[in-house]
C-alpha cells in the first residue's frame, strides 16, 4: 500500500484491496515505480515500447527482444473492416473517449479473446490498434478522408503523431510522446485499474475489462482532467490572468483540474518530467505564453492551497504544442494506461477470486408490501 499521505474515509481511501508486482505509488510521499524502475529513469532511457514489455511480461527486454516485439505490434495495426465501418457511423460530435469505448468493445465482438492463453496478443493488438483507431474516427469525421493506418512508422508514439497529422512528426515530438506514453503507462489501484481488475475477477475477456477501464478514465476526476486543464488554462490570456482566474475559482471553492492527487501527498513524481518537455516544446514553437501561465498556475495553487499539479497538467500544454486536439488528450491516456490495466488483468487472472466487498446499509428497516389499492 501506498504511504506518505493522510489515508482514510471515503472512496476505500487507504484501504489494501489486493497485491499488486506492477508499480508503487507515493512509498515516499511522491515516487512512483514500475517493477522496481522510477518511472524518471524509464522515462530518461527508454522508449514506450520496451516499459510496455516491462509492465507486461515482467522484464527490460533486450535489444533483440524489443525489435521482435516492436516488429509484432507493427505488423497488428491493421484496423478490421468492420470496425473501420463502425467508425465511420460516428458523429464528428462524439466525445474522443465514447469512440474509444466503443472501438474497443467492437474489436472484441470482431477478434474475440476465446481464452486466457490469447490474452498476451489480445493486448498486444489493442496497443498496436488503437492509436490508429482514434485517429482514423478522427480524420474521417472532422476532415472527411480515409487515413491509412499502417504507415512506415517506427514506435507507438510516432504512429500516434503520424495517423493524426498525416506526416511523420519530429524528432522532438517522438520524443515527448514517448516519455508521455511511459508517465502514464502504469498506476496501481487507480480508479480506472480497479474497474479492470473487478471485471477481470469475473473472468470476463480482456476487451470487457479494458471498455470498462476506458469508461472509468474518461471523467475528469481521473483521465479527463488533461482535457479539463487544457479548457481552463486556454482561457487565460497571461500569467497575471492566471493568477487572478484562479484566486476568482479558489474564493469560490472551485475545483482546479490538474492538481492535488488522491494518493501522493507532496508532489506528483511525473510533473518534472512533462514539464520539462512542455518548456522545451514552448522554446521551440517561439512562443512560451501557455508554459508561463501554466508556470504561474502551478505557484498559485502551492502557495494558496500546498496543492502540486499531477500528472495532467503540463500535459495540457505540452500536447497543445504538438498541435493535438484537446478532446484527444485522454484517448492517448488510454494508448498508453492499456498497459497496465492489461498487466493487471493478467495479475489478477493468475491469483482470482471474485471482487465482492460489502456495504454498511443505511436504508429503511425491515418493511412489509402494503396493497397496491392502500398506498
Ligand atoms: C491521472 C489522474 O487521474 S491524476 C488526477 C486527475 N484529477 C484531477 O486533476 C482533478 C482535480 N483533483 C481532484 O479532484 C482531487 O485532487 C483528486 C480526485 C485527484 C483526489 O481526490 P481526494 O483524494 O479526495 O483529494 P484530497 O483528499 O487530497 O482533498 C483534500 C482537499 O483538497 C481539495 N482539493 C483537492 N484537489 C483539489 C483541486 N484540484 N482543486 C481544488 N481543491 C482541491 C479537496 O476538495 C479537499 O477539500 P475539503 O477537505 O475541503 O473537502
Ligand atoms: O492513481 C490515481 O488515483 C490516478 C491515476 O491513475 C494516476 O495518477 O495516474
Amino acid at each position: 500500500m501506498a504511504a506518505g499521505k493522510q489515508l482514510s474515509g471515503a472512496g476505500l481511501r487507504g484501504q489494501v484491496a489486493g497485491k499488486t508486482a506492477l508499480s508503487t505509488v507515493g512509498k515516499s510521499g511522491s515516487g512512483l515505480t514500475y517493477r522496481g524502475y522510477d518511472v524518471k529513469d524509464l522515462a530518461a532511457n527508454c522508449q514506450f515500447e520496451e516499459v510496455a514489455y516491462l509492465i507486461l511480461k515482467g522484464e527490460l527486454p533486450n535489444q533483440a527482444e524489443l525489435d521482435a516485439y516492436k516488429a509484432k505490434l507493427k505488423s497488428m495495426r491493421a484496423l478490421p473492416q468492420a470496425l473501420k465501418e463502425v467508425l465511420e457511423r460516428i458523429p464528428a460530435s462524439a466525445h474522443p473517449m465514447d469512440v474509444m469505448r466503443t472501438g474497443c468493445s467492437m474489436l472484441g465482438n470482431l477478434e474475440t479473446e476465446e481464452s486466457f492463453g490469447q490474452q498476451q496478443d489480445a493486448t498486444d493488438r489493442m496497443l498496436a490498434l488503437f492509436p490508429g483507431l482514434i485517429n482514423y474516427w478522427y480524420n474521417f469525421s472532422h476532415n472527411g478522408k480515409r487515413i491509412e493506418v499502417e504507415t512506415g512508422a517506427d514506435s507507438i508514439a510516432e504512429q500516434f503523431l503520424w495517423t493524426l497529422h498525416g506526416e511523420k512528426p519530429s524528432e522532438l515530438h517522438t520524443q515527448v510522446m514517448q516519455a508521455s506514453l511511459i508517465l502514464y503507462a502504469e498506476h496501481e489501484f487507480n480508479a480506472s485499474t480497479f474497474t479492470a481488475r473487478v471485471c477481470a475477477s469475473t473472468l470476463s475477456d480482456m476487451h470487457s475489462c479494458i471498455t470498462g477501464a476506458i469508461g472509468s478514465l474518461r471523467g475528469p476526476l481521473h483521465g479527463g482532467a488533461n482535457e479539463a486543464a487544457m479548457e481552463l488554462i486556454e482561457g487565460m490570456n497571461n500569467p497575471e490572468h492566471a493568477e487572478e482566474t484562479l484566486l476568482g475559482m479558489l474564493a469560490r471553492k472551485e475545483k482546479i483540474m490538474g492538481f492535488g492527487h488522491a494518493i501522493y501527498s507532496e508532489s506528483d513524481p511525473r510533473n518534472a518530467v512533462i514539464k520539462e518537455w512542455s518548456e522545451k516544446l514552448a522554446k521551440a514553437n517561439g512562443d512560451t505564453n501557455l508554459y508561463d501561465i501554466s508556470v504561474r498556475c502551478e505557484a498559485v495553487m502551492w502557495r494558496e492551497k500546498k496543492l502540486f499539479c499531477n500528472a495532467d497538467f503540463f500535459h495540457a500544454s505540452a500536447y497543445n504544442y504538438m498541435g493535438i486536439p484537446t478532446k484527444l488528450f485522454t484517448p492517448i491516456f488510454v494508448c498508453s494506461r492499456l498497459t497496465g490495466w492489461a498487466a493487471h488483468v493478467m495479475e489478477q487472472r493468475a491469483d482470482n477470486r471474485i471482487i465482492r466487498p460489502s456495504a454498511d446499509y443505511i436504508g429503511e428497516a425491515p418493511r412489509v408490501v402494503v396493497a397496491i389499492a392502500d398506498r
